[in-house]
């Protein structure tokens, strides 16, 4: 990734009249369960702190949304992440990941949680490169399988990936 193109991706924390540009973007990324433009406005509104876009002269090129889990407020569940076709491989969801989980709403986080289809490979990897980066344990379970799913509308398993406990020396290290 050249310094140039690093410096055109913006990261900032999303607003609700985003939440129709990313559910275009979750739509058209192909690999993703397009959930309601309306969800996506009550997880930029209501979970904002855990949630961010990359945007590139201004249009939204990727986003993540995540919460801490209500019953282990040490756990990120990672929820999304979407990369717009045009601008994968440019390190975008790295950054976004990286940026959520050293932010300042992580600070007690000791385990991030996602679960990833065995199709979507890029995620399969930068979960496993989060794992070596935090110098910790990357484990994947049962998750939801296929039969979790409704019939009509089959869909791959939904493996869980856990990737901690962080070492305390990789916890959040911000201001
Ligand atoms: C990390 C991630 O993007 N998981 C996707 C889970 C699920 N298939 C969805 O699209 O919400």
């Amino acid at each position: 990734q050249t310094k140039a193109e690093a410096g055109r991706i913006q990261i900032r924390a999303p607003l609700a009249e985003d939440g129709r540009l990313i559910w275009k973007l979750v739509a058209d990324s192909g690999n993703l369960d397009v959930n309601s433009a309306y969800c996506y406005m009550m997880l930029c509104e209501y979970f904002r702190d855990t949630c961010l876009v990359a945007e590139e002269d201004g249009a939204i090129v990727g986003f993540v949304s995540a919460f801490l889990r209500p019953d282990r407020r040490d756990t990120l569940f990672v929820w999304q992440i979407a990369v717009a076709g045009a601008h994968r491989g440019r390190g975008i969801a790295r950054t976004l990941l990286h940026k959520l989980v050293n932010g300042k709403a992580c600070r007690s986080v000791r385990t991030v949680e996602a679960t990833v289809s065995p199709s979507n490979t890029a995620s399969r990897r930068l979960f496993a490169s989060l794992a070596e980066t935090l110098a910790c344990a990357h484990t994947v379970t049962k998750g939801f399988p296929s039969s979790f799913f409704p019939q009509e509308h089959s869909h791959e398993e939904e493996p869980l990936i856990r990737v901690g406990p962080i070492p305390a020396r990789n916890y959040w290290r911000g201001a």
